[in-house]
C-alpha cells in the first residue's frame, strides 16, 4: 500500500481544494439522496398507498416535515410534498452531473501530469541508465502500467464516492434502527474478513498482469525490430510460437482474475439474501418493527448492501493494480537516481579555444563482465583539429566517444575541456556544442525538411541545401519527387543506408556545431560518395574540431592525429604518415589488411 499512498500525495498536489470540493459535493449529493429516499413514506402515506400518516409520526425529523406539511393548505399539500420531492432529485442529479465532470477532470488532470512526469523523469536519465534498460520496457510503463495505475486512482476516487455515500446512508440507517445497522455492519465486516483471501489472490494475478503485459511488450518490440531477419531466416513459426503460448498465458490469467471476482461476489450477493431474510425475520418477529418503517430499512439496506460488496470488488482490482504503482514507483526511483547534471534544454554554447583532453580515463560499464573498456586514456585533442579513432572490433573506439561527448562519466580519471573538468557547470553547453553521427543513424519518420529542422528550427533554406552540399546529399535530394519535404519513413526506411548516413551528416553540420563527432558515419558510402565527403571535411579542418572513428583509413589520411585503440588502451598515437612508416606497429597492419599487401 505505501506505493499507492505516493500516488494520493501527489494526487493531493496535484488536485489541492478541487478535490475536497469534490468530497463535500459527494457528501451533499448523498445527503439529498438519503432524505429523497426517507420522503418517500410520507409521500406514499398522503396519497394513500400507505396505511394512517400518523404511523410515520414517530420517524426521526419526519414529524417535522409533518408540520411543515400541514401547515399548507389541505389541497396543496399533495401538490408541495410532491414538488419538494421533485426539487430535490432535480438538485441532486444536477450536482451529480457537475460532480462526476469534476471528477473525470480531476482523474484525467491527474493521468496527463503522471505521465509527463515519468517521460521526464526518463529523459532526464543520463545514457548509462539507458545502456541497461530495454526499450520495450519503457514502452510498457508508459502505456500498459500507466494505464493501470490511472485506473488504480480512478477506483480509489469511485471507493472514496463510495464510502462516503455508504458512510451517510449507515448515519440514517442508525437513526432509523441502530440495532439492525449494527446487525448489518457486523455481517459486512464478517464478510470482508473472510474475503481478505481474495485480495491476496487479487494481488498475486495483479503481478502476473504486469509480468505479462511486460514479456508481451519486449517480445513485440525485438520481433517487430528484427521483422527482417525473422523474414529472411523463415522464424515466422517459432515467433508465433511464442506469441500463441503468452497469449493464453495472459487470457488464463485474466479468466483466473475474473473467477476470482466473481466469487466473492457471490459470496456477497448469498450473504445478501441470508441477511434480508434474517432481517426481516428479526425485524418483524423481535423488535416488532411497524410496515413502513421495515420498508424504509430494507430500502435502505437494498442499496447499502451492494456498496458493500462494490466496495470489496474495487477494493480487489485496487490490490490487482498495485504492481504497476510498484513498477512505476521503481522506474522514477531508478530515473531519479540516474539524473544527469545537464538541464534539458536551452544551454548556451561554447566555442572550444584550446582544447579537449583526457586524464587517465578508465571506464567500466555497469553490468558487464568486469573488464574495463578503457584504462590509462591520456589524450590532447587541440581545438579545431581533427582526431581519428582506429581499432579492432570491441578494442573501445565507441566507448571512449561516448565519453568524449559527455555521454558517459568516466569511472576514472577526468575529462576536461578548455582545461575545466567536464561536470554540472558546463555539461548542458557542452553537449550542446556537439554533434555526433552514430554508426547506425536515425531519422524520424517525417520529411527531410522536418528531420534537419529538428535540430536547427530556424535554418533557412540555403543552409539547408549547403548542408546537403556537404554531405554529398544535395543531388539525390534534388531528383526525390517531393524533394526535401520526401517523407522517408519510420527510421529512414525508404532511403538507402548510404543516403540515411548523408542525411545524418548534412543534419549534424547544419547545427554549426563547435565538435563534429563520426563514428563510423561514412561506412555505407560508395568510393565516390566517400571521397566528397573526405573533400567536405578537409574543408572544414580549423574551423571546428572533427573526431572520427574510420575503418576506411583512406578517410583519415589529412587527420592532425591519429589513435590506434585495442583492449581499451591508446597503443599507438601520432600523425597519419608517422604512424604508418612506423612497420611494426599495429597501424601499419591495419593499413597493409586495407591495401591488401597483407593477404
Ligand atoms: N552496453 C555495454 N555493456 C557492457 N559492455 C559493453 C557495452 N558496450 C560495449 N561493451 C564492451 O566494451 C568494449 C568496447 O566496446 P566498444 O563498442 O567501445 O568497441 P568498438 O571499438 O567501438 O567496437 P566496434 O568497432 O565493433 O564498434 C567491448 O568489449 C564491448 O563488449
Amino acid at each position: 500500500m505505501p506505493h499507492v499512498i505516493i500516488y494520493l500525495k501527489k494526487l493531493q498536489a496535484f488536485a489541492g481544494a478541487k478535490l475536497y470540493l469534490n468530497l463535500v459535493g459527494m457528501v451533499v449529493i448523498s445527503l439529498l439522496e438519503s432524505v429523497s429516499l426517507y420522503i418517500l413514506i410520507p409521500m406514499l402515506g398522503f396519497i394513500g398507498l400507505l396505511s394512517a400518516a400518523s404511523s410515520y409520526g414517530s420517524m426521526p425529523f419526519i414529524a417535522d416535515l409533518e408540520r411543515a406539511v400541514k401547515a399548507v393548505p389541505d389541497n396543496y399539500q399533495l401538490t408541495v410534498i410532491l414538488a419538494f420531492y421533485v426539487a430535490l432529485i432535480m438538485g441532486q442529479a444536477l450536482l451529480q452531473r457537475f460532480q462526476t465532470v469534476q471528477n473525470m477532470r480531476i482523474q484525467q488532470g491527474f493521468s496527463g501530469y503522471l505521465r509527463l512526469e515519468i517521460y521526464q523523469a526518463i529523459m532526464r536519465a543520463g545514457w548509462s541508465f539507458f545502456l541497461r534498460k530495454r526499450k520495450a520496457d519503457f514502452n510498457h510503463m508508459m502505456t500498459q502500467e500507466l494505464a493501470r495505475v490511472n485506473q488504480g486512482v480512478y477506483l480509489i476516487l469511485s471507493m472514496t464516492t463510495s464510502l462516503v455515500f455508504t458512510g451517510i446512508q449507515i448515519v440514517f440507517a442508525f437513526a432509523l434502527s441502530y440495532q439492525l445497522t449494527l446487525f448489518v455492519l457486523a455481517f459486512g465486516l464478517g464478510l470482508a474478513l473472510f474475503s481478505r483471501k481474495f485480495l491476496r489472490g487479487a494481488k498475486k494475478y495483479g503481478a502476473r498482469i504486469s509480468e505479462l503485459s511486460q514479456s508481451y511488450m519486449r517480445g513485440l518490440t525485438e520481433h517487430f525490430n528484427g521483422i527482417k531477419d525473422i523474414k529472411s531466416n523463415r522464424l515466422e513459426a517459432q515467433h508465433l510460437d511464442w506469441f500463441r503460448s503468452l497469449s493464453d498465458r495472459m487470457e488464463t490469467n485474466m479468466v483466473q482474475f475474473t473467477k476470482l471476482q466473481a466469487t466473492t461476489q457471490l459470496f456477497y450477493k448469498i450473504a445478501a439474501a441470508v441477511l434480508i431474510a434474517g432481517f426481516v425475520f428479526l425485524s418483524y418477529r423481535v423488535f416488532q418493527v411497524q410496515g413502513e418503517y421495515l420498508l424504509l430499512i430494507v430500502l435502505i439496506f437494498m442499496r447499502l448492501w451492494p456498496r458493500f460488496s462494490s466496495l470489496q470488488a474495487n477494493w480487489e482490482q485496487l490490490v490487482s493494480t498495485i504492481p504497476a504503482f510498484k513498477a512505476i514507483n521503481e522506474l522514477m526511483r531508478e530515473c531519479e537516481a540516474a539524473r544527469e547534471d545537464v538541464a534539458a534544454a536551452g544551454a548556451e554554447r561554447i566555442r572550444i579555444q584550446d582544447g579537449i583532453e583526457c586524464r587517465n580515463l578508465a571506464f567500466r560499464y555497469e553490468g558487464g563482465d568486469g573488464t574495463y573498456a578503457l584504462s590509462g586514456i591520456n589524450l590532447q585533442i587541440p581545438a579545431n583539429s581533427m582526431m581519428a579513432i582506429v581499432g579492432k572490433s570491441g578494442a573501445g573506439k565507441s566507448t571512449l566517444i561516448d565519453i568524449l561527448i559527455g555521454m558517459l562519466k568516466p569511472e576514472q580519471g577526468e575529462l576536461l575541456i578548455d582545461g575545466k573538468p567536464l561536470g554540472p557547470g558546463n555539461l548542458a553547453a557542452f553537449r550542446s556544442s556537439v554533434s555526433y553521427v552514430p554508426q547506425d543513424p536515425f531519422l524520424f519518420h517525417a520529411s527531410i525538411r522536418e528531420n534537419m529542422l529538428q535540430v536547427k528550427p530556424d535554418a533557412t533554406e540555403a543552409d539547408l541545401w549547403e548542408a546537403l552540399e556537404f554531405s554529398a546529399s544535395a543531388d539525390f535530394v534534388r531528383k526525390l519527387p517531393q524533394g526535401l519535404d520526401t517523407l522517408i519513413g519510420d527510421r529512414g526506411i525508404r532511403l538507402s543506408g548510404g543516403e540515411r548516413q548523408r542525411i545524418v551528416l548534412a543534419r549534424a553540420v547544419l547545427r554549426k556545431p563547435a565538435v563534429l563527432v563520426l563514428d563510423e558515419a561514412t561506412s555505407a558510402l560508395d568510393n565516390e560518395n566517400e571521397a566528397h565527403i573526405k573533400e567536405s571535411l578537409d574543408r572544414l579542418k580549423g574551423s571546428l574540431t572533427v573526431i572520427v572513428i574510420a575503418h576506411r583509413l583512406s578517410t583519415i589520411r589529412n587527420a592532425d592525429q591519429v589513435i590506434v585503440m585495442e583492449n581499451g588502451r591508446i597503443i599507438q598515437q601520432g600523425g597519419y604518415n608517422q604512424l604508418s612508416k612506423e612497420t611494426k606497429g599495429t597501424f601499419s597492419q591495419l593499413l597493409a589488411y586495407q591495401s591488401g599487401s597483407a593477404l
